[in-house]
């Protein structure tokens, strides 16, 4: 399965320009992980991947094919769980999946959702209503749901928000298991969801592709930009990005990010946390 995003623009009727003559190529197998602070875009992104919206110039072609064309080719492929997603409380999490499964027009839908519903583990909460399960596990009925069918393409968007880390580190298995044999586009602004299990980062800012390559491309980009720091006075902090400050007992350590580190900055070796702020305050600063 093969996307190419060929200088998208999508301009809202009120006139906001959420994305601005976007270029991107998606390929499976991969797990693509889509970052960007809120409001850079993502959403917007996702939805036109989707056709649920349509661009206002440009082309997105699927396997080749205009996405105008091949819309309900796509929509047959494509597992997706949008960032607001509405369950059907008094259902229970069978009777949700069993519709969802009529709509997708499954053919074994009994199998199928046994499959989705060990997927996620919620085998013990199969019977039970929708409105008694706990965020984390109301999250794991929609993921069951865009899992529903095997779909060859799967997007979520911000799908660990609101989850307790033992449920990120859950799912984050779960999507890197999903995403051996597909494509997987995972959007999110929480940096660890990406760190362990994405091949593939796209950084998205103010509408605009700001990185595509692996994590170790990213943390490469910001050697020598990174270090950390006694904080003496205030003044020490001009022209830097301050990415943590920690009181300890011997007085205030700062971690900061620059595009030239002070001497009185001892340079660190960049995390994938720090490579994506020195991104984001380089882009703020332009
Ligand atoms: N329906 C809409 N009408 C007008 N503007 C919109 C609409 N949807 C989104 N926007 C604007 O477009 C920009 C991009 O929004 P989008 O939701 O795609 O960002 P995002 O990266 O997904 O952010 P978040 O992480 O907060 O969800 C924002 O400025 C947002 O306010």
């Amino acid at each position: 399965m093969e996307l190419n995003i060929q200088n998208v623009s999508m301009t809202y009727p009120n006139g906001k320009q959420a994305l601005k003559g976007l270029g991107l190529d998606l390929r499976s197998p991969s797990l693509i992980g889509l970052l960007g602070p809120n409001g850079a875009g993502k959403s917007t992104l996702m939805k036109l991947l989707v056709a649920a919206l349509t661009p206002t110039a440009g082309t997105i072609l699927v396997d080749g094919q205009p996405l105008e064309k091949a819309e309900r080719q796509l929509k047959a492929r494509l597992g997706y769980l949008p960032q607001d997603f509405g369950l059907f409380d008094e259902l229970t999490v069978t009777q949700f999946l069993d519709y969802m499964a009529a709509l997708k027009g499954l053919k074994q839908p009994k199998a199928a959702i046994r499959a989705v519903i060990q997927a996620v583990n919620l085998e013990v909460k199969a019977r039970v209503p929708i409105r008694t399960l706990s965020g984390g596990q109301r999250q794991r009925v929609g993921i069951a749901q865009a899992l529903l069918g095997d779909p060859p393409f799967l997007i979520f968007d911000e799908p660990t928000v609101g989850l307790d880390p033992e449920e990120r580190i859950h799912f984050r298995n779960l999507f890197s298991r999903t995403a051996q044999d597909r494509l997987v586009l995972l959007s999110t602004h929480i940096i660890e969801d990406v760190q362990s299990v994405c091949d593939q980062i796209v950084v998205i800012h103010h509408g605009q592709i700001r990185f595509t390559g692996t994590p170790e491309q990213l943390i490469a980009s910001a050697a020598g930009h990174v270090g950390v720091f006694w904080e003496k006075d205030e003044t020490q902090e001009q022209g830097l990005h301050i990415t943590a400050r920690v009181n300890t007992s011997q007085g205030v350590r700062c971690r900061a990010v620059a595009d030239q580190l002070p001497p009185y900055v001892q340079a660190e070796e960049p995390t994938l946390e720090d490579a994506y702020l020195y991104l984001i305050s380089r882009e703020a600063a332009q």
